[in-house]
């Protein structure tokens, strides 16, 4: 009887039609996005999760090759490229040819704005056809891309948009931290009057959902206060009461397990004590500060609500590193690993 021979050029080849392809968007061409993104793909781990494919520019990435002096080369793609990986090799699908003083570090400019979009907005493509499984994000400038005509707060809207979704909530995540938020982008001045009861509820039910998808079966969720000391009955403000409580309690009467209003100066360290699976905040920097102060290096930013798998670093442009190759790769790393790992189980049904 013939002993059936493993074949390992065909178990090679399942196993990266198993590997999900994932796009990456290089971000602003004069922050530090090619250099982490090459520092990242330099893991061999990062390539047997998954088969990133680069969306950027050809001369920032050889520039952040020569600074990071990786062992990398770049192979030019069309589509998707092969589906057959070849190990030290970074695959890069070229949207843009900058000029060199298109790119200077530090310094927005109106180009590098534009091409941050085309990327996104290519990235979005692909996972919207089911070319790409999922999308992770090197780090935008937000002065840029609005300098260049695409008038957006940041990715977060810009793919709310491109999907047609109404509303997303940025979530960033750790290992001891989750925070979401209910506002995101936001003047300070204008947040009370968009912290409403509806929009509180569909925060309070797309974090549930993509929890309970992603992460943890049965997510318990900690609601903040807008206010000091939860308005103190009303002497700092009645936001708690007139919103934020009736959207728990309409929350929890779906069957969510849902609790606060919450005083946020002391619930995150009952957040990070293991109470609580992700704390909703009603404005970026009540959940951004502990998350940054807690995994400044590791933390992954995440779109929920989209009908497509977005992750992103949690950092900015960081324009006093570009060029130095001292920005810390962790977190794009991070951001691919958990894009690789939601791609897995696939993207949530678009909603009915
Ligand atoms: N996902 C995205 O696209 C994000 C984009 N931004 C944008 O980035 C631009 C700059 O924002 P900033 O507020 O200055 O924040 P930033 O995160 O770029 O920099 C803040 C500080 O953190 C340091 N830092 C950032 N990333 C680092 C890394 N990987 N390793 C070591 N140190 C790092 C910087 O050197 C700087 O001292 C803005 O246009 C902002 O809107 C900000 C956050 C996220
Ligand atoms: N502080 C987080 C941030 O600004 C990221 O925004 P986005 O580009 O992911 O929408």
């Amino acid at each position: 009887m013939t002993q059936a021979k493993p074949s390992g050029k065909n178990s090679f080849r399942g196993a990266d039609m198993e590997r999900p392809l994932i796009a990456v968007t290089m971000g602003d061409p004069s922050g530090v996005g090619p250099e982490i993104i090459v520092q990242a793909l330099a893991d061999p781990e990062l390539n047997r999760l998954c088969r990133p494919l680069v969306l950027g520019d050809r001369g920032a990435l050889e520039r952040a090759l020569a600074i990071t002096k990786l062992p990398l080369t770049l192979e030019t793609v069309q589509e998707t490229g092969p589906l057959r990986r070849e190990p030290g090799v970074v695959y890069l699908r070229e949207l843009t040819r900058l000029a060199s003083e298109e790119m200077t570090f530090g310094s927005p400019s109106a180009a590098g704005g534009d091409a941050a979009y085309r990327y996104i907005c290519e990235a979005a493509q692909l996972c919207l056809s089911g070319a790409a499984k999922a999308m992770a994000t090197a780090p935008i400038n937000k002065e840029a891309l609005n300098r260049a005509g695409h008038h957006f707060p940041g990715h977060t809207e810009l793919l709310a948009q491109l999907t047609g979704t109404d509303q997303v909530v940025m979530m960033l995540a750790g290992e001891r931290l989750r925070v979401t938020l209910v506002t995101i982008h936001e003047a300070l001045a204008q947040v009370p009057a968009l912290v409403t009861r509806e929009r509180v509820l569909e925060t309070i039910r797309i974090t549930d959902r993509a929890l309970a998808r992603y992460f943890c079966p049965a997510p318990r969720l900690a609601v903040l206060a807008l206010n000091p000391h939860c308005g103190e009955g009303g002497l700092f403000g009645d936001e708690e009461r007139t919103v934020i409580a009736p959207a728990i309690a309409a929350a929890r009467a779906e069957g969510i397990d849902a609790v606060g209003p919450l005083s946020a100066d002391t619930l995150f360290h009952f957040a990070v004590s293991g109470g609580y699976d992700a704390v909703v905040c009603m404005y970026h920097d009540q959940g951004l500060i502990p998350l940054k102060l807690l995994h400044f290096d590791d933390g992954v930013n995440v779109t929920l609500g989209l009908p497509i798998i977005r992750t992103s670093v949690d950092h900015g442009t960081a324009y006093d590193l570009a060029g130095t190759g001292k920005a810390s790769a962790q977190s794009m790393k991070a951001a691919l690993v958990m894009a690789a790992q939601m791609a897995a189980m696939g993207a949530a049904p678009a909603r009915g």
